[in-house]
């Protein structure tokens, strides 16, 4: 049987449990403290190190959302590449969340810059609705065991009705269509924990259709945005997973920014690793709950 990165992504979902704490870091999240003598990409760096270094033993892994480092330019996109920096010194698994989508030339590019050099990446985000030619440049890097990709299904935010629930032809919704389509591609690629490396974006804020898409991709990973700020609870997380695996959970701005609700800025970092405990164990709650 082969091995690829979606192993170690379950092994660390059986050790530390589902939660992938997003690093969505806009300046204004980081406390005044912090950021006091400190450069922008400096202060970035140093947040995000802190919440790392507190939330690693209780993390599956971490997704890194690109747009909020472009957003500061050339500053922005050296945090970016000193905080992935870091977590590889961690042996943190990294999503790198992208989203990119165009032509197979291009694609190729996009590859060749979140895959490898400076903003390596494990795993990345892909958007499918240029077809599966848009996908496939990423397959070599997928088929080496190093590297997973996570291509947007069906996702968290209500807009998500205009085009992936549209009904096709085929008598399926649009997000049925791009799931099969990606569950034929992984059928080569079936790791042993059971799953394959080319992951699908599920958000959990569409409760309904839970159980019926785990069952329908039943062989692929899935992360799941929506926790927490969108409104998404742990009951509608436990649905997706196979017995508390199968996908991870992310929350970005209510790990980050859970130090508001404690009125404790000087423990940001702490705030966050309770934040990120008390996701784990209400979804392991109702993970327990569902048998
Ligand atoms: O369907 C999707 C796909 C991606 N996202 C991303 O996840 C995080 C969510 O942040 P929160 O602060 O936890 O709401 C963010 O990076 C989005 O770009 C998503 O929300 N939904």
């Amino acid at each position: 049987m082969n091995k690829y990165i979606i192993d170690k992504l379950f092994d660390r979902v059986e050790k530390n449990g589902v939660v992938c704490v997003g690093l969505d870091t806009s300046l204004d999240y980081i406390p005044e403290f912090l950021k006091e003598g400190r450069s922008s990409e400096d202060a970035i760096v140093e947040f995000n190190k802190r919440i790392i270094d507190a939330t690693l033993d209780v993390a599956a892994c971490f997704k890194v959302q690109i747009a909020y480092y472009e957003a500061l330019g050339i500053e922005g996109l050296l945090a970016y590449k000193r905080t992935l920096k870091y977590l590889r010194e961690k042996d943190a698994i990294i999503i790198a969340d992208i989203k990119r989508g165009d032509i197979a030339a291009t694609a190729k590019m996009y590859a060749k810059a979140h895959f490898t050099g400076d903003f390596e990446a494990d795993f990345i985000t892909l958007s499918p609705y240029m077809g599966m030619d848009s996908i496939e440049p990423y397959i070599p890097y997928v088929a080496t065991g190093e590297k997973g990709i996570f291509t947007l299904i069906r996702t968290s935010n209500k807009g998500a009705e205009d085009i992936e629930y549209l009904d096709t032809t085929e008598h399926k919704k649009v997000y049925h269509v791009v799931g099969d389509k990606l569950m034929e591609l992984g059928k080569d690629f079936v790791s042993s924990c059971g799953y394959h490396p080319l992951g699908g974006v599920i958000g959990c804020t569409h409760i309904e259709e839970g159980k019926e898409l785990r069952k329908r991709f039943n062989k692929m990973f899935f992360l799941i945005p929506g926790y927490g700020a969108q409104g998404g609870k742990a009951e509608d997380v436990a649905m997706y997973l196979n017995n508390g695996n199968g996908g991870v959970v992310n929350s970005s701005r209510g790990i980050l920014l859970a130090y508001k609700k404690h009125n404790n800025e000087k423990e940001f970092d702490k705030c966050a690793r309770a934040e990120a405990i008390k996701m784990r164990d209400e979804i392991r709650e109702a993970v327990r709950n569902l048998k």
